[in-house]
């Protein structure tokens, strides 16, 4: 029997929290941070439920599909403007309630938006990244939660290239809270894969204004 097998036979929804030590970010990563029974109830919810939209980048005046669907929920219902376009904002549904709240328990703030996107298959990524521009990067607190299959969050060191790549598997149920200076220094992405897979959700709970 190898390793994993064995892990998994023996499998509990206790939560496993690790800190992790980069240089100028503050990152802590929670597995089974929502039971199983709760990940598989609100994966079904949310995935049948939410106000999926196709958005696109605008390149050089030309408009491009993002490779994801996505939905902006929050305080009051309006509209705000989010890499250079406007986006409907949809007001909280108790699914989404449920989950802010427990994640605002550990967090220790009160976030007042959530940005859902959700990956249909391998094609479905996110490139290199860093959250908010200017002032709202410094300090910003970005609760990350997961449902669905598993995909690898890499982080890279925006300037250092003597620094090495993370990988962090954000699996069913977990929770990635990113704090400090971590969108300042740290850019981060989510790769395609040509490995056939199942949909995953990821909601990210934000603070700003
Ligand atoms: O899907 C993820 O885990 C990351 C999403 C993300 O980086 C973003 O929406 O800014
Ligand atoms: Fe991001």
């Amino acid at each position: 029997m190898d390793l994993f097998s064995h892990i998994d036979l023996f499998s509990t929804d206790e939560v496993k929290k690790t800190s992790f030590d980069l240089p100028g970010a503050d990152i802590t990563f929670y597995e089974n941070f929502f039971s199983a029974s709760e990940s598989d109830r609100l994966y079904k919810i949310l995935l049948a439920h939410t106000e999926w939209q196709q958005d696109y980048m605008t390149i050089y005046g030309k408009e491009l599909d993002l490779p994801r669907l996505t939905a902006w929920y929050g305080d009051t219902a309006k509209t705000l403007t989010y890499a250079g376009s406007a986006k409907k904002v949809h007001p909280w549904n108790s699914e989404l309630l449920f989950i802010k709240e427990r994640v605002e328990q550990e967090a220790d703030i009160k976030f007042t938006r959530c940005l859902l996107n959700l990956y249909r298959d391998g094609k479905d990524s996110v490139d290199w990244h860093q959250d908010y521009q200017g002032e709202l990067r410094e300090n910003t607190v970005i609760g990350s939660v997961t449902f669905g299959e598993t995909r690898p969050f890499q982080l890279k060191h925006a300037t250092r290239k003597d620094l090495k790549r993370l990988d962090i598997p954000l699996s069913h149920g977990s929770l990635l809270l990113m704090q400090g200076a971590t969108q300042q220094n740290w850019k981060h992405r989510i790769p395609k894969t040509t490995k056939n897979i199942q949909p995953r959700i990821n909601l990210t709970f934000r603070w700003v204004e």
